[in-house]
């Protein structure tokens, strides 16, 4: 109880400890609450204070902007009345128009029905224009149309025509190409600074290669002379376009041809810009030689898969009568059997360079280029008064069916042809300048017997047309340049440039041939060696038999020998070739007469007084069988000075026979030491003699033997056998051969007896 009393009591004081603070609490709220109302009251005085003011002020801004409005009111009004009173005046003005344009319509009205009806009627006309307008434009169309399609056909029309016209040149070149003509191209060259241009030469140049010339003393018409070549260059031609239009020709080198470039014309006409550019060229101006060897290389490279090519290159000045190596400065000798000489140039003695690049070529060239220089010093001779020859052989080897092809390429820049009297030049200078005209005009008289198909060609009336002697009488190629110097004072010497150059381009050489061994040649090649071989036995066996006759003479008669009368049957079972039984006076001579003369050279019959070496040229030719032309031809020899070379030319000739060739390696042909009867012998030639294709006659003689075998010109083993027609024989040329080969043969016959013991012994 007292418990709960305790418990009540503490709940009491706790009760009033508690409402103590409450009032405490409250007593503070209302403090606050006071200071509060204070603040409040604070505020509204001055928030009623400034309201005040504001309304104050409002006030004044109100009576300000009444004011303000009434002002414009007023204006307003104004303005107001204003506008009436305008609009007033717009609307009595309008009236006014509007009666005015209506009195303008009434009498616009009256103005259109006065005009409608001719307009009406312009308008009818206008469409009827319209419509013919139309009509017209179609039919204008049509026709059009109808034109374009006329247009088509005579434009289809003129590109037939043109393609035929392309189609006749290609096929007058394959012509010109089968008759083997000879091709000239005319270039012109440009003024040269510091030339006046006052008067050119050239009157015009046509597509097709005219070119027409002016005479500068006379008038237009008479002075006009017209020239037609394969293709005229004008002075604008560059190095490159020249190039595209023979690069075929020189192309057709790796393909077994043998082709012969050569520049013609006055001295500074271009001939040495033409082959090879002017002094130290850039690669856009290289001449037809850098252009033409370095394509050559390029192709070759192209088509090393297939064929194999090698090279070998010489460049030479002619001068005079010597033939100078450019590449190390030496003097050539010209060999005399050029002709037969597979790559058309003899130089027995020329040490050929490999080349296998272009720039071995360009590095010879540069030789040679430095080496002219020095050489025309050393020669005392200047570069115009030179012949300069570029060659390059080249063989090829078919990597399939190992046929071999041999081409060769001459690039010759000829000295000037001018004349003498306009040179002005004396003492030596005047005799070098006869020499050059001399072997130009012996030039001039080789082109002129092949124009006229004359049976004998005076080749060996120069040097130089020995050197070109396989180029233009042979199976090759050939192209000149004609070029001319356009300046008016050069008028003469351009003119007789181009009517030479005219006469070359008629000159028809036969199609050309193709160089190329097959395995059946090269069989018979090795047979031919191994008939070499054989003959070169023999002679030591008639040595032999020389010796034993020495002890007294021996007497022939071809009629009565049985053994001659034998071997002629045999030989005569030739179906090409019979012998004839000559019954002359020559088929009685002493053997030991026939050894004699063949040992001092001498002709029989003929005088002793003659001169040794003349003496046996003679004697040689005669015994050859060698009349007429040919003993003319040799005779022309004689005029270059070859005396001396003439006279030992049986041995040189028999050794270069062994020892010449231009790739040596490819010469060695199986050295089988094989002894052949006399009717192997026979059988032999015959077989060659049916089986080599373009046969040439030849009558050769190694000592004292006389052989008339039928030799492959491309065979390389021929030489010391003298051909009976230098140029590929046509039917009747081969006919006219075959007749005197057989009448050489019978000459031959005459020391069958010779051969008929050589063989005997054999047999
Ligand atoms: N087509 C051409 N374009 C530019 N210049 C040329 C052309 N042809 C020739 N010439 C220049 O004419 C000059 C004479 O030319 P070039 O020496 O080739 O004559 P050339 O007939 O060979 O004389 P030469 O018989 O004396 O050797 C040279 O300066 C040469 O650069």
């Amino acid at each position: 109880m007292v418990k709960s009393l305790m418990q009540t009591e503490k709940e009491k004081n706790e009760e009033k400890i508690l409402a103590g603070s409450n009032i405490r609490r409250l007593l503070k709220e209302k403090e606050d609450s006071d200071t509060r109302i204070i603040e409040l009251m604070q505020v509204l005085e001055s928030t009623k204070k400034s309201y005040e003011e504001k309304c104050e002020q409002l006030e004044i801004e109100a009576s300000g902007a009444k004011q303000e409005l009434e002002g414009k009111l007023k204006d307003s009004e104004f303005l107001l009345e204003e506008s009436r009173r305008v609009i007033k005046a717009l609307e009595a003005t309008l009236e006014a128009k509007l009666q005015n344009l209506s009195q303008k319509e009434h009498i616009l009205n009256a103005f259109m029905s006065l005009k409608f009806q001719p307009l009406q009627e312009l308008r009818t006309s206008a469409q009827i224009i319209k419509q013919e307008v139309i009509y017209a434009e179609r039919k204008q169309n049509d026709e059009l149309v109808n034109f374009g399609m006329k247009l088509k056909v005579l434009t289809d029309e003129a590109t037939n025509y043109h393609n035929v016209l392309l189609e006749n040149r290609k096929l007058y070149n394959e012509v010109q190409e089968l008759k083997g003509n000879i091709r000239v191209y005319c270039r012109i060259r440009p003024f040269l600074v510091g030339e006046t241009r006052k008067s050119s030469i050239v009157g015009s140049i046509g597509e097709n290669g005219e070119l027409v010339v002016l005479n500068p003393s006379k008038q237009v018409k008479d002075g006009e002379k017209k020239f037609k070549f394969n293709k005229v260059y004008g002075p604008s031609a560059t190095q490159g376009e020249v190039f595209l239009d023979i690069q075929p020709l020189v192309r057709s080198v790796l393909d077994g041809y043998n082709v012969c470039i050569f520049a013609y014309g006055q001295t500074g006409s271009g001939k040495t810009y033409t082959m090879s550019g002017p002094d130290s060229p850039t690669e856009e101006v290289w001449g037809v030689n850098y252009r033409a060897l370095n394509d050559l290389f390029h192709i070759s490279q192209s088509r090393r898969n297939s064929i194999l090519y090698e090279g070998v290159f010489l460049v030479f000045l002619l001068v005079s009568f010597i033939l100078w190596n450019l590449l190390n400065c030496n003097v050539l000798t010209l060999g005399i059997l050029s002709s037969s000489q597979p790559n058309g140039l003899a130089v027995p003695n020329a040490i050929m360079h490999p080349v296998n690049s272009t720039s071995d070529v360009l590095e010879l060239m540069n030789i040679g280029q430095t080496n002219r220089a020095v050489s025309a010093t050393a020669l005392n001779t200047s570069s115009s008064r030179s012949h300069c020859v570029v060659t390059v052989h080249i063989r090829g080897s078919d990597l399939k069916t190992r046929s071999t092809l041999c081409g060769s390429l001459h690039l010759v820049d000829l000295a000037g042809s001018e004349r003498v009297d306009r040179s002005e030049v004396m003492g030596d200078r005047l005799k070098e300048a006869q020499h050059i005209n001399k072997s130009l005009s012996a030039l001039g008289d080789v082109i002129f017997s092949l124009s006229q198909k004359n049976a004998h060609v005076p080749y060996r009336n120069s040097k130089l047309t020995q050197v070109l002697q396989s180029s233009l009488g042979g199976h090759a190629k050939t192209l000149m340049f004609v070029q001319i110097n356009p300046d008016a004072n050069s008028y003469l010497e351009s003119l007789s440039a181009l009517k030479f150059a005219e006469r070359v381009s008629g000159v028809e050489l036969g199609a050309a041939r193709i160089n190329k061994e097959g395995n059946d040649v090269s069989n018979l090649m090795e047979k031919v060696v191994l008939l070499e071989e054989t003959l070169a036995r023999k002679d030591e066996e008639i040595d032999h038999l020389q010796m034993l006759l020495d002890a007294g003479p021996v007497s022939f008669n071809v009629n009565n020998n049985k053994h001659e009368k034998s071997m002629l049957r045999h030989s005569s079972s030739s179906p090409e070739i019979s012998f004839k039984d000559n019954s002359s006076s020559r088929s009685e001579i002493s053997f030991q007469q026939i050894i004699e003369s063949n040992r001092k050279g001498e002709s029989l019959g003929q005088p002793k007084d003659s001169g040794e070496e003349r003496g046996r040229t003679y004697s040689d030719m005669e015994l050859l069988g060698l009349s007429g032309a040919d003993s003319e031809e040799f005779s022309s020899d004689i005029s270059d000075g070859d005396l001396i070379h003439m006279g030992k030319e049986t041995e040189r000739s028999a050794a270069s026979a062994i020892d010449f060739s231009l790739f040596p390696e490819h010469k060695s042909i199986d050295n089988r030491k094989q002894r052949i009867s006399h009717n192997n012998l026979v059988s032999e030639l015959s077989f060659l003699r049916h089986h080599i294709p373009y046969p040439h006659f030849y009558v050769g003689y190694r000592r004292s033997i006389f052989l008339s075998p039928l030799f492959s010109p491309a065979s390389s083993s021929c030489v010391g056998l003298r051909p009976l027609t230098s140029t590929h024989p046509s039917a009747d040329a081969f006919s006219a051969a075959k007749a005197r080969a057989s009448q050489s043969l019978a000459k031959a016959a005459v020391i069958v007896g010779v051969a008929r013991r050589l063989f005997w012994i054999d047999l």
